[in-house]
């Protein structure tokens, strides 16, 4: 499929069908730096396909290739796109791992702040300077510390990849780590997820109050399955929301996961939409019913934010949400890019502080709508369900979608949406 835009249609308001989500970027992305770091102790099993992950595989494989034939002593320019967790979990990686490394990625990566992780190395010891602005990438990396203590503060409400990016290799340090984590605690479920997979590969933990620790200790060998991606099986649950009738199955999705963003069963059950876990998957089912939830709280769950505020909208239904301050830092500002995409449809997302109200006064549904996606794969996910309201939907840059859920397309052909012109 070229990079150019794709036009969506949906005449027929009934979507049914199976569809195989890829495996979750999130997960996938801790199993691939656990299992460098174990030096192959650990096996990923289920790689997924997005574009984030398929970047990380190949720099940590042939970083240690590298490593191995000791070609490293050239500082290697190291290019990770626009994917934040492995920009951040890779800081981490490369600090440790003797070797010099320039780590950089696009021009919106290069706006991503990583100040609050690269102080934190700092403190343990490692090398690294700003090779560009301070606080912010290409990150300029000397590899290889003496740990200078074990004792780190962390602020939480920032980003919970920088909190993730020091437990992959706390139990690398010589000392281990006691990480202590300042103020309010943003995208908890994500950091639940790494110390579960960090367990699963044998690495223990405390975690009490404000403070985890994980002392220096070898992983087991074993193998880290990862499940389908919750995150993209949000737009599954919109397409349901907004159809008149929807019978989907999401296959090797479970009721117990790893994924906080699995919590969109739970948000989606207000929209009418019934997840019953059989055949080994989820089966979506529409049963169409008033909308009563008017407060939906994001700070868990942010990478759903923008699917559940545009079936809001497309719905009419004027809710409040809060726990959306972190949208501003990721692939673009999805707040922003939220504003002014819902104004097409005279829909106003407006910010009071930090709760967000949406309001659909002087909504109406036009003829034809073009997206843009400000290369963020969630604004061309998010707002391709409209097409089952608005008669046309043209998507700016198609290909976005790669960084998570590189079948996105195909899959919404597979149910009639169409034709999808490139
Ligand atoms: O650790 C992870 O895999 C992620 C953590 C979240 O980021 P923040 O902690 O920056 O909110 C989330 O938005 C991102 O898509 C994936
Ligand atoms: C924020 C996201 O990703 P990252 O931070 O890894 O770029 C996302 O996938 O929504």
């Amino acid at each position: 499929m070229s990079s150019s835009n794709i036009i969506l249609t949906k005449t027929d308001k009934t979507v049914n069908g199976t569809i195989q989500l890829t495996g979750s970027k999130s997960e996938c992305n801790r199993a691939l730096v656990i299992e460098a770091l174990s030096g192959g102790r650990v096996k990923v099993k289920n790689l997924s396909d997005a574009a984030d992950t398929v970047t990380l595989a190949g720099i940590l494989n042939s970083t240690q290739l590298a490593v191995g034939s000791n070609a490293v002593a050239e500082p290697a320019t190291v290019n990770i796109g626009p994917a934040g967790t492995a920009m951040r979990f890779l800081t981490a990686y490369f600090a440790l791992q003797p070797g010099e490394v320039l780590l950089t990625g696009t021009e919106r990566m290069k706006q991503r702040p990583i100040g609050i992780l690269v102080d934190a190395l700092r403190k343990l010891g490692a090398n690294i300077t700003y090779a560009e602005k301070d606080g912010f990438p290409p990150l300029q990396i000397s590899g290889g510390f003496e740990q200078q203590t074990n004792q780190i503060s962390i602020k939480g409400d920032i980003s919970s990849q920088y909190i993730t990016a020091l437990l992959l290799i706390a139990a690398k340090l010589p000392q281990g780590l006691e990480l202590h984590i300042e103020g309010e605690l943003t995208s908890r479920p994500y950091v639940e997820m790494t110390l579960a997979m960090l367990k699963q590969a044998g690495i223990q933990h405390t975690w009490q109050g404000n403070m985890i620790s994980i002392a220096n200790q070898e992983f087991s060998e074993t193998s880290l399955p990862v499940e389908p991606d919750w995150s993209a099986s949000s737009y599954w649950y919109a397409i349901a929301a907004l159809a008149d009738e929807a019978e989907l199955f999401l296959p090797g999705l479970t009721s117990y996961s790893l994924q906080g963003d699995s919590v969109i069963t739970e948000i989606m059950a207000n929209f009418g939409i019934t997840s019953q876990f059989k055949d080994g998957g989820v089966h979506l089912k529409k049963e169409p019913k008033p909308i009563q939830r008017k407060i939906f709280d994001m700070k868990e769950c942010p990478d759903l934010a923008q699917t559940v505020i545009v079936v809001c909208a497309a719905l009419g239904h004027e809710a409040t949400f809060t726990g959306l301050e972190t949208l501003k830092i990721k692939e673009t500002d999805r707040v922003k890019a939220l504003q002014n995409e819902l104004g097409k449809m005279g829909v106003k997302l407006i910010e009071k502080g930090l709760v967000y109200k949406l309001d659909c006064s002087e909504k109406f549904i036009p003829e034809s709508m073009f997206i843009n996606t400000y290369e963020d794969h969630r604004m061309a996910m998010a707002f391709a369900p409209l097409a089952l309201v608005i008669p046309q939907v043209e998507v700016e840059d198609a290909m976005v979608v790669e960084k998570s859920y590189p079948a996105f397309w195909q899959d919404l052909e597979k149910v009639g949406f169409g034709p999808l012109t490139p």
